[in-house]
């Protein structure tokens, strides 16, 4: 793969203002695209095993590619367990994700993460965390992880979340409108709850692993566009089959078609089960290939994810002093 992002130096682009898209306004919902989408699974499967095969970035380049890394992570806690405690210490890390020891030996100064992602009663200890930050709040609805609740208690919650001060609103789709075939059920959906979000952006989360064949999440990732979503995101992180390569391709290709037929940027993320360094750039690797550098910034793509940040840290560690340290150091909350 290309090595443009360069040196630790290099990813200094991501201290520049970040370029803000207009919002995906969305269209009419077309049954003729809709229906016209197919996949060839074999020919995406092979794709996806050739980019992580064919992925090799070192030193420099790496390290590089990490800290750009670090700036598109929505820093997440999820658990029933989660506390006010908890995720006082997630938005400390979020703050300042890598130490400043570390960052001064990589040439750097400050970088955050793109977001810190929480249940809606997490969102005011969250707040109070990231006063003085630009970090926004991303707080997952609709009744999340399954998207059951009755549709009104839904709407509600968005509203309650967005009027607490949550900037980025992840929904889930009702998987039933995809598996039974209703794209008008799942079209309106998806533009009630964008209507509900007000200025707060929504990533609507497919969770692919329940939606039977990559041909329905591509046709989901289209009507959800059509509706308006901003961002379309993988998985809640609770199906049995989070993120995956091949999934993530049928997706940007479904945000690429998009672009090309109506010149609007909709963003990716990623979500459940990416907990690794290496695996976060091949997924900017798969990023770049297919939509070019333009999607390698957080207003247009996102790792979902609770531990990742640990592992990258881990890495920059490495690529600094020569050896490892304890996973246990790099803890994230
Ligand atoms: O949306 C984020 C996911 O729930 C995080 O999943 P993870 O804990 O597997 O990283």
């Amino acid at each position: 793969m290309s090595t443009h992002v360069t040196t630790p130096a290099g990813i200094a682009q991501s201290h520049l203002p970040q370029v803000t898209e207009p919002r995906n306004p969305g269209m009419p919902l077309d049954m003729d695209w809709v229906r016209s989408v197919q996949v060839n699974t074999s020919a995406v499967e092979r794709r996806a095993s050739s980019i992580a095969a064919r992925r090799s970035v070192k030193k420099d380049h790496q390290a590089a590619w990490l800290l750009r890394a670090i700036t598109c992570i929505d820093l997440t806690t999820l658990s029933g367990d989660d506390t006010a405690r908890r995720v006082e210490r997630l938005c400390a890390k979020a703050r300042q994700p890598v130490s400043p020891d570390l960052m001064k030996a990589l040439g750097m100064g400050p970088i955050t993460v793109g977001a810190v992602c929480v249940y809606h009663e997490m969102i005011a200890p969250a707040k109070a965390a990231l006063t003085g930050t630009n970090i926004p709040i991303a707080a997952v609805s609709t009744g999340f992880p399954a998207g059951l609740s009755p549709f009104e208690l839904r709407i509600k919650e968005i509203e309650m979340s967005v009027a607490e001060g949550a900037a980025e609103i992840d929904i889930v789709i009702s998987r039933r409108h995809v598996l039974s075939g209703d794209w008008q059920a799942l079209y309106d959906e998806m533009r009630a709850f964008r209507t509900a979000c007000g200025d707060a952006h929504v990533k609507a989360i497919l969770a692919t692993g329940e939606l039977g064949s990559l041909r329905n999440v591509a046709r989901a990732s289209l009507v959800c566009m059509m509706a308006g979503a901003d961002f379309i995101k993988t998985s809640t992180g609770k199906e049995s089959v989070n993120a995956t390569l091949p999934v993530t391709l049928v997706m940007i290709r479904a945000i690429r078609d998009y672009f090309d037929r109506t010149g609007i940027r909709v963003g990716y993320k990623p979500a459940g089960g990416i907990s690794k360094a290496k695996d976060a750039i091949t997924y900017l690797a798969l990023i770049k290939e297919e939509l070019g550098d333009r999607w390698l910034r957080p207003d247009l793509f996102r790792f979902g994810a609770s531990s990742l940040l640990g592992d990258i840290e881990r890495q920059l560690e490495h690529h600094v002093t020569g050896s490892y340290s304890a996973s246990y150091r790099h803890a994230i909350s």
